[in-house]
């Protein structure tokens, strides 16, 4: 208990203290140590004891830079009602989500290879250091492997394939477009990126929009599903964009009625790429893998020269990624891609050295060694952010909205993604929240498509505390102020658990995940628990307070 009382009073001095950003990882890995020495049986623990710190502060909106160099990531998140009118100035309750293991890379992003163009970009929008998995990606992919890219949830993937993609075309390319023929009389599509969702697939479109900058962000085109086909094509015909980043359904809609001309493609993106694997996409993904980028007449410049049969052809490089790489992705990777490497955050391997029971797991030592030889064939190579805490509280189904509530007031979390597995009872879920005070609103694929954006865009703006949504959430979704997820009905399997926990702890913050399960289901997490290589620690609330059930182990 001195412990802690200790770290808290030291923080407010520390935090604002010009040090390196090496000596903060240290200094926030001693108050984890010191946290760990904490008796969780008398004190109560909450996201602030977590680690987790509120202050009243005055903030303009604007949104917060990454600036490792300065200080730890903030991020501003409104508790509730401002504690003063006024037009110009809103009083928010200001988080302060500590970094627990940042996964920034001692490289900068000069030493990576990327034109100074981009630079100036990533400097603009306040990326100063690449991560753990950027630095490895980057380097790979401009050198024109075809990659398998995996990494836990929130450890910036998405920078790790756009980067080099933007090195490459788009108006910040390494030669300018206006000094080449070739390239200046080109028109078509260089990069086409899929993602399983319309949320994902915008989400990566402002991403790109962001690097390109306000003057040359129509070189980037959305293609989602849900939005207006012919607005898409006109667009296409009329803004003449580089990349296009869309749903697999509405890519390969538009490609088949002649108006998305791919064939000379450079790369081709599958994020999230075991979920494009899925039964539902299909037939969409067997277009898009057979046109994009197969009758390629490149330049030299762009192109890659194949070896073996394909020696004279030109194709396509084909980047994966993903947080969980089960054994049929890298089956698969293996078919679709050119000899693919498998870039992680430590290390880069063929692709065939990577067997089921190999180095797919070498992230994850708990979960490798306890799954049986043949468990491990479909095991996942799953990869939590290790700043995540998990924890299970028992609660009989009709009771669950209420452990909920009582959940959210115990962490005192303020911004909460609950998963749930079914519509309709997802709607009962956000009216019992709302009649009890907790602004919730709803967010699932039978919603259109302006309910869905108003949603998520109060949810991300701290205007709704509770985000109850399904599966749709689980991939991709970044909301860095997010500090909690619970699981109101468990999930499938260790990959859909690994997705959903992802929402929060995102780029080495801290998170809290607590899954609601029956008596019955305990075991259930149990088996999540031994695939994960992660412990999930009972729990319940009582009195407003989370109190362990059993011992607590803290890897
Ligand atoms: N080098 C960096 N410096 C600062 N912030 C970064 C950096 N790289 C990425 N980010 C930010 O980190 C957040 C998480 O990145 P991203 O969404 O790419 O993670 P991810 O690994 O793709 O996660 P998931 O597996 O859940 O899709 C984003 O808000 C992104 O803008």
């Amino acid at each position: 208990m001195s412990a802690l009382v200790s770290t808290r009073v030291l923080l407010p001095s520390l935090f604002f203290q010009r040090t390196t950003f090496l000596s903060r990882i240290s200094f926030f890995n001693t108050s984890t140590v010191l946290l760990s020495h904490v008796d969780s049986k008398n004190v109560p623990l909450t996201l602030t004891s977590l680690g987790f710190k509120s202050e009243l502060v005055e903030t303009n909106n604007k949104r917060q830079k990454y600036k490792q160099d300065v200080s730890p990531i903030k991020t501003s998140i409104g508790e509730g009602k401002p504690l003063r009118s006024s037009k110009s100035k809103v009083v928010l309750t200001k988080r302060t989500l500590e970094l627990e293991t940042p996964p920034f890379a001692s490289h900068s992003f000069s030493e990576l290879g990327l034109p100074p163009s981009l630079l100036q970009r990533l400097e603009c929008e306040g990326f100063n250091v690449p991560t753990d998995v950027q630095s490895a990606a980057i380097p790979t992919i401009l050198k024109n492997h075809d990659v398998v890219i995996q990494s836990y949830t929130g450890s910036g993937k998405t920078l790790a394939y756009l980067l080099p993609i933007l090195s490459i075309v788009g108006p910040l390319r390494k030669n300018s477009p206006e000094n080449s023929d070739e390239l200046g009389k080109k028109m078509e599509i260089e990069a086409v990126i899929v993602a399983p969702s319309r949320e994902l697939g915008m989400q990566i479109v402002r991403e790109v929009e962001k690097l390109l900058g306000p003057a040359e962000k129509r070189a980037v085109q959305q293609l989602v599903g849900g939005a207006n086909r012919s607005r898409q094509e006109e667009a296409l015909k009329k803004n003449k964009p580089s990349i296009v980043v869309g749903t697999p359904g509405r890519i390969a809609e538009i490609s088949a009625a002649g108006k998305l001309h791919t064939h000379n493609c450079r790369f081709l993106v599958l994020d999230e790429v075991d979920e494009l694997l899925s039964f539902n996409f299909r037939e969409d993904m067997h277009r898009i893998l057979e046109h994009v980028g197969r009758r390629s007449s490149l330049g030299q410049n762009a192109g890659r020269a194949l070896k073996g049969p394909l020696e004279k052809r030109v194709e396509r490089q084909t980047i994966m990624v993903s947080a969980t790489v089960p054994f049929s992705v890298i089956r698969a990777a293996r078919s679709w891609g050119n000899n693919p490497l498998l870039v992680q955050s430590q290390k880069i391997i063929p692709l065939e050295a990577a067997t089921p029971s190999g180095p797919l797991n070498i992230s994850n030592p708990i979960a490798r060694s306890s799954e049986s030889p043949s468990s491990q064939d479909e095991a996942p190579a799953v990869s939590l952010p290790p700043s995540l805490k998990h924890y299970y509280c028992i609660s009989k189904l009709q009771h669950k909205v209420d452990t909920l509530r009582r959940c959210i007031h115990a962490l005192d979390a303020n911004s909460v993604i609950a998963f749930m597995n079914n519509t309709k009872q997802l709607k009962d879920a956000v009216f019992k929240l709302e009649a009890r005070g907790i602004k919730a609103l709803e967010l699932h694929g039978d919603l259109g498509k302006l309910a869905r954006s108003t949603a998520l865009k109060k949810f991300k703006s701290g205007e709704v505390r509770v985000l109850v949504t399904n599966e749709l959430s689980a991939r991709g979704l970044d909301v860095a102020e997010c500090d909690l997820v619970v699981n109101l009905d468990l999930p499938t399997d260790s990959v859909h658990y690994a997705h959903r926990a992802g929402r929060t702890g995102r780029l080495g913050r801290k998170g809290m995940v607590v899954s609601l399960c029956e008596e019955s289901e305990v075991f259930v997490v149990k088996k999540m628990q031994k695939q994960l290589g992660v412990v999930i620690t009972g729990c319940d609330f009582v009195e407003g307070k989370l109190s362990v059930i059993g011992e607590e182990r803290h890897t």
